[in-house]
């Protein structure tokens, strides 16, 4: 899949295009405006089924409108969108059900307990008719989220921390087909982040699809198989995180004694750091470029394609945080 998208022109079929039933979110031309300020400007989105999508922008991109939108929990300016097969907002209480979400950071009761915020949540949901296993639900998505732990403190005394993990519990009562997560990593600390990454991973591969928007490369790099980059509300790339980090053209070379393979390699030594040299691809790849240095008696400890980091293709497609650059606009300092 590759969808690099236009930054102008119209998709003349828009409307006549079917709807993509391996797509479990679809959006067409979705565009929002607060006044005179367009957060979401004529986004195409495609998320299929299975994908671990990461939706990454700077601050002020329009993250958090799509989501919101895509929850129906905003209306769109103009454009369509497709939940699970269904037209948001009109038919979005048909959906709702069978999605996790959690959006501009947890929401809770802070006089009451994470256990007591659960169980209203639970209450609230489609199994609320199974009032009788509620209290397993409630410790088993304690558990998963490694707050198995908690005791009766309300949810006030909690670390931001632990508000993102109630948060994550309570998207995921309903074993939801869909999750769509806004910043589900806030607050979090490594050990935290790392966990809630895992956690994803493994409700990934149960089979849940997993959207969710972060401001933080490493983030999505870690955890994600579909990248979507927003830059000041437009879609600006959609396409596999592997067909993103493509290959540069050059191999890095990993060597005990880099003197003698930069003395070997020549011209073709592009960069070079410590132990290692960048080095221009030649006809044969890696295998006959590893061949010529143990030839000439260059020892090896690694050689492999060099790819390019997200980073960079981000950086060269974005500009700076939307709010930053507004902000310029007016005169303020950023
Ligand atoms: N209700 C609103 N009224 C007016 N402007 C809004 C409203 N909500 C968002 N905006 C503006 O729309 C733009 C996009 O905001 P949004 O919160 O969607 O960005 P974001 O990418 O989620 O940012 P962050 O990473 O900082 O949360 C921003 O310039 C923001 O100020």
């Amino acid at each position: 899949m590759s969808r690099e998208t236009e930054r102008s022109g119209e998709h003349a079929d828009r409307g006549a295009r079917p709807i993509d039933t391996a797509l479990v979110i679809e959006t067409r031309g979705l565009t929002k405006r607060f006044g005179h300020h367009t957060a979401v400007d004529d986004v195409d989105l495609h998320v299929a089924e299975g994908a671990r999508y990461g939706f990454l922008g700077p601050n002020g991109s329009g993250k958090t409108t799509m989501v919101r939108m895509l929850l129906g929990l905003v209306y769109a300016t103009r454009g369509e969108i497709t939940v699970l097969g269904r037209p948001v907002p009109s038919r979005v209480a048909e959906v709702l059900p069978e999605i996790g979400a959690m959006v501009e950071g947890p929401a809770a009761y802070p006089h009451l307990s994470g256990r007591a915020n659960l169980a209203l949540l639970d209450a609230a949901g489609p199994r609320r008719r199974h009032a009788r296993r509620r209290r397993d639900r409630i410790e088993e998505v304690l558990e998963r989220v490694g707050l198995g732990a908690i005791d009766r403190r309300p949810v006030r005394a909690y670390s931001l921390g632990m508000r993102q993990r109630l948060g994550l519990a309570g998207a995921l009562l309903d074993r939801p087909r869909l999750l769509v997560l806004d910043e589900p990593t806030n607050g979090l600390d490594p050990h935290g982040i790392r966990e809630v990454r895992d956690l994803l991973i493994e409700l990934n591969a149960a089979g849940t699809t997993v959207f969710l928007s972060s401001h933080l490369l490493a983030e999505i790099e870690a955890l994600c198989t579909t990248v979507g980059v927003v830059d000041r509300g437009r879609l600006v790339l959609e396409d596999d995180l592997d067909a993103v980090r493509g290959p540069t053209g050059r191999l890095v070379v990993r060597t005990p004694d880099p003197d003698a393979a930069a003395r070997l390699l020549g011209r073709a030594v592009a960069e070079r750091y410590d132990h290692t040299l960048v080095v221009d691809a030649a006809p044969g790849g890696p295998p006959a470029l590893a061949r010529h240095l143990v030839e000439h008696g260059v020892p090896l400890d690694g050689l492999v394609e060099q790819r390019r980091s997200l980073e960079d293709v981000v950086v060269s497609l974005t500009g700076p945080g939307s709010d930053t650059s507004r902000a310029r606009r007016n005169g303020a300092r950023p």
